[in-house]
């Protein structure tokens, strides 16, 4: 996905900045160099997304059609119709940019059993499939609707990724409850980007029945959500002031769980600001 689609800490930063050139304008304000320096600092905040997707790798064959689809679907009839959960926007894709970031560091680390936790319309899911040993390579994929598996399969099938993709379809929770019961064999790299609410549990769940082998990398998504965990007073922001909203609740959340994983001492953690931040997890030992 196109990086404009997105919302992260600098997308919150910028329209912050927005809004008070707006009320400047109204308010007859002509101080060219302030103006100038606000529309900077936008440039800035604005363009870096777009620089980093230009500056890094595309991805594997076939991840670029599969993100034009995310783009374009028309994800509205199928909610209308009940095969999704969700009113869904494409912007909870993670795009090419941090798919390939994550399928980067699942090659680093000869990654060959991965999870992923929320697969949405599949594109990360792709792009870490393509680098995965052809001979026992897997990445689980787990998300809630049966119609985004049917909407990434074909892609999966045109990348030829699809013997090593497997997707479950139902609750998170209960899929990997499964997994324990079934004595699966533990992940090398497991991928939380699901209901954001809920990140306490799955971590508790995989670190306490060994869903993540020692030395393994948990990495975490949206952990600095739109800067809501580290800045608090965006709760009270208005719509003038920001144009996305912010669930509140997800930031507490998210601030809650940073603070839990920090002093986990089973784990190393660096909070990375890809996007809207990613938690680099490492299981010690
Ligand atoms: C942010 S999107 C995932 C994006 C994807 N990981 C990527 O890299 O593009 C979150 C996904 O989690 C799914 N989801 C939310 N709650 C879930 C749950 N309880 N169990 C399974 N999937 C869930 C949603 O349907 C959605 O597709």
């Amino acid at each position: 996905m196109s990086s404009h689609l997105m919302e992260t800490p600098l997308i919150t930063a910028s329209e912050l900045i927005q809004s008070s050139i707006e009320i400047l304008q109204k308010q007859g304000q002509t101080d060219k160099t302030a103006l100038d320096s606000l529309r900077l600092a936008q440039k800035v905040l604005q363009g870096l997304d777009p620089y980093l997707d230009a500056s890094s790798t595309e991805g594997p064959k076939g991840l670029k059609a599969l993100i034009e689809e995310t783009d374009k679907h028309d994800y509205d009839t199928a909610y209308k119709n009940k095969q999704l959960s969700f009113p869904v926007s494409a912007k909870w894709s993670a795009g090419a940019y941090e798919g390939n970031f994550i399928a980067m560091i699942a090659k680093a680390i000869k990654a060959k059993r991965v999870l992923e936790v929320g697969m949405f319309t599949g594109t990360t899911t792709l792009a870490v499939a393509d680098v995965l040993p052809k001979e026992g390579g897997k990445i689980i994929a787990l998300e809630l609707d049966a119609y985004l598996r049917e909407l990434a399969n074909p892609f999966f099938e045109r990348a030829g990724v699809k013997e090593r993709v497997d997707v479950r379809i139902g609750k998170a929770m209960d899929s990997i409850q499964e997994m324990i019961k079934a004595k699966e064999d533990p992940f090398d790299l497991i991928f939380i980007d699901a209901d954001k609410g809920a990140y306490q549990q799955y971590y508790d769940v995989i670190m306490d029945n060994g869903l993540l082998r020692k030395g393994g990398v948990l990495l975490v998504d949206n952990v600095l959500y739109k800067a809501s965990p580290f800045v608090p007073e965006l709760q009270q922001a208005t719509p003038e002031q920001l144009k996305t909203a912010i669930q509140f609740e997800n930031g507490k959340a998210l601030a809650a769980f940073n603070k839990f994983v920090r002093q986990d001492d089973r784990v190393d953690v660096t909070i990375l600001p890809v996007r809207d931040g990613v938690s680099w997890i490492q299981y010690k030992g």
